[in-house]
């Protein structure tokens, strides 16, 4: 049997253990609080981020990371972004020196611009054949009521994406393989921010046309800045970009779609923040992308827009405006 860690005990390392766990493998599951791991061994649930879901007899809870390694050929990184430098440090000298380092995290740290495959490569000394991301539309909660979904998982090395497209393939769970990490995470890691404005217009009242005109405008910066990293256009018409793109910015489920809703309706940053209990990357995540355009030289009004709203106080209405004056041009450029 495949053993495989994941952690993180938040809707998705959950909704993806058992993922794993159906598709035959032996899962154990990461968590910092022992309560949790309590329920989860006892009553086979984790109801702080899935209640009702029942989880598998293989997927097995603890709060001690040397347990949860030992053995795992696989190792499922589902933290917030922006504390897996500090965990990964802590949890490295723990890890199988030949496991496979899967990130299923959507966002870009802070400080560093750096993509999770970039922070983990610094932290862990692994090599691109050694690491792994997994993207696509995949909102936990109905992945964990087992419906239907498609996913990316992406490895510079093909047969390595192979080994986990075949360790996490469910009837109802179905990973492509591909080799473009750079353009799976940017998808994964743009289309947060992305699904902010496309709550703020939500929020504001804006209509569908609005809401259609944002994503396909998004998806054209993403696609941007993924050319100038380096990464694949095709990408972005995939699972990872397009697919990913469209469930969030379209799903209630969306803890970014939502956030920007609350802000589009006149909450402020700090009101917003003290209502949302899970983790919403794109918050964050917004200045991060922000310097890698600049870096790169690529333009992103809408990401740029983002800023302006979530991090500088700049009224939704403001904002709109500045971003509907902008100079015409052409689509493609
Ligand atoms: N929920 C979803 O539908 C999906 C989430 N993702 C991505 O997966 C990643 C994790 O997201 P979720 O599980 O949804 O978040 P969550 O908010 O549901 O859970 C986060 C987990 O991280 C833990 N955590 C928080 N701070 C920590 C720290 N300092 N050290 C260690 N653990 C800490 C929390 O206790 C919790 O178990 C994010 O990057 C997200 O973008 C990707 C696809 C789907
Ligand atoms: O990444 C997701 C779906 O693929 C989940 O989006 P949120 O983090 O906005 O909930």
């Amino acid at each position: 049997m495949t053993r495989v860690a994941v952690y993180g005990t938040g809707s998705w390392g959950t909704a993806f253990a058992m993922v794993l766990a159906d598709a035959g493998c032996e899962v154990t599951l990461w968590g910092r609080r022992a309560e949790l791991a309590e329920a989860v061994n006892t009553t086979r649930t984790n109801p702080d981020y899935l209640p009702g879901v029942t989880l598998p007899e293989t997927v097995r809870a603890t709060t001690d990371p040397a347990e949860a390694a030992a053995g795992a050929e696989f190792t499922v990184l589902a933290v917030p972004s922006q504390t897996l430098r500090g965990n990964l440090s802590a949890w490295t000298p723990l890890l199988p020196p030949d496991t496979v380092l899967v990130s299923l995290m959507k966002g870009v740290e802070l400080g560093t611009a750096k993509r999770m495959s970039e922070v983990i490569e610094e932290i862990t000394g692994a090599g691109p054949d050694r690491i792994a991301v997994l993207s696509g539309p995949n909102l936990a909660r109905e992945i964990a009521e087992r419906q239907p979904a498609a996913s990316v998982v992406a490895c510079r090395d093909e047969d390595v994406a192979r080994r986990l497209q075949a360790a996490c393939h469910t009837p109802y769970f179905r990973p492509y393989t591909n080799t473009d990490v750079v353009g799976c995470e940017l998808g994964g890691a743009v289309k947060n921010v992305i699904a902010l404005a496309v709550g703020i217009a939500d929020g504001m009242g804006l209509g569908d046309n609005a809401k259609a005109s944002l994503i396909t405008r998004g998806l054209a910066e993403t696609t941007r800045l993924g050319l100038a990293m380096g990464a694949d256009a095709h990408t972005f018409a995939g699972l990872a970009g397009m697919g990913d793109l469209v469930a969030t910015c379209s799903s209630p489920l969306s803890r970014n779609h939502t956030f920007g809703t609350n802000l589009g309706r006149g909450m402020t940053l700090q009101e917003t923040i003290a209502v949302t209990r899970q983790t919403a990357e794109g918050v964050k995540s917004c200045e991060s992308v922000l310097e890698l355009a600049r870096r790169h030289g690529v333009e992103m009004p809408i990401t740029e827009t983002v800023v302006g709203i979530v991090h500088e106080g700049k009224p939704p209405l403001v904002a709109l405006k500045e971003l509907m004056s902008r100079s015409a041009k052409a689509e493609r450029r």
